[in-house]
């Protein structure tokens, strides 16, 4: 049984019809692209899967439940984490405190869960309304609780992260101090706080140069490994879609041209017409 599965996802927009019919199938374990030219219709699929709208027909299954319009934030306490086109951290805050601030809002025992229990399903979602002084504050108050016990987990779980993403001997920096490049991984670390079995990402590669773009490739893989993760990713940069997919949806004016093995989509003349045959960064 496929992991994720959406039948029939169209989202409407007034007259204009963004997604259509799109029937996308995650399985356990694969690395799956998106890709297709400018607006066709990618972040607005991404939207529905992650809960940010609800499609106006069809279905969207994650496992045995149909998930279609639940809301984000309890879409990612089921498994499903994402990140977006524009990088969304506490940039005053540490690269530390920016994991342990979404560790710190995902524990599920004591007091500090009565008052701000699973709140890390909204720090990846909202956090770019959460002011950085209240995100200060709950770091705070959290350690002025003194749950030494919880304290000392979250700290191991947020160094794990750190480490497992390559960020650890970085974790006193300030986050917005960081090369674009680590900046998304940090994002990632921290959508992976919220012990997510699929992981969207949106445009991961966007404004990298060779070299990140290069090391993304194998840190996409290497999370997929190390945290049992099945991908969902948009994506625009060819190398990284060619190198690293199981398999690849292409999508033009909301409509599914194609699908398919990297192979068979760099081979497939109407993809070429529609996407491959322009600029690789269109
Ligand atoms: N909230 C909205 N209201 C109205 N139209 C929208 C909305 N969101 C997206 N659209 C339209 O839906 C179409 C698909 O947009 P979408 O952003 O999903 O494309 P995309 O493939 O992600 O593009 P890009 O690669 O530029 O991010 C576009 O015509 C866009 O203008």
């Amino acid at each position: 049984m496929a992991l994720l599965k959406t039948n029939n996802m169209t989202m409407k927009f007034g007259g204009l019809t963004a997604v259509k019919d799109f029937n996308l199938e995650l399985n356990k374990g694969e690395i799956v692209a998106l890709i297709g030219p400018n607006g066709a219709g990618k972040t607005t699929a991404f939207n529905m899967i992650s809960g940010v709208y609800k499609p106006t027909i069809g279905t969207i299954n994650f496992k045995d439940t149909n998930i279609t319009g639940v809301k984000p934030h309890e879409i990612t306490k089921l498994g499903l984490a994402r990140t977006f086109q524009n990088i969304r951290l506490f940039k005053e805050l540490s690269v530390l405190d920016n994991v342990l601030i979404a560790n710190h809002l995902n524990v599920n025992s004591g007091i500090l869960s009565a008052c701000v229990n699973n709140m890390a399903e909204y720090v990846s979602y909202f956090s770019h309304l959460l002011p950085e002084s209240v995100a200060s504050k709950i770091l705070k108050s959290t350690s002025a609780l003194g749950y030494k016990k919880e304290e000392n987990e979250i700290l191991e779980k947020s160094l794990f992260l750190l480490e497992k993403t390559g960020l650890v001997d970085l974790k006193d920096e300030k986050s917005s101090s960081l090369p674009y490049g680590l900046q998304r991984r940090l994002e990632i670390a921290r959508a992976l706080a919220t012990n997510p079995e699929i992981l969207l990402l949106d445009e991961p590669a966007a404004g990298m140069n060779p070299k990140e773009t290069d090391d993304l490739t194998d840190f996409i893989q290497e999370i997929r490994d190390d945290f049992e993760l099945t991908v969902f990713m948009i994506e625009h940069h060819m190398q990284v879609v060619m190198g690293i997919s199981n398999k690849i949806y292409v999508l033009d004016y909301g409509v599914t041209i194609a699908e398919g093995t990297p192979q068979e989509i760099q081979n497939n003349d109407r993809v070429i017409q529609a996407y491959l045959g322009v600029s690789e960064d269109a």
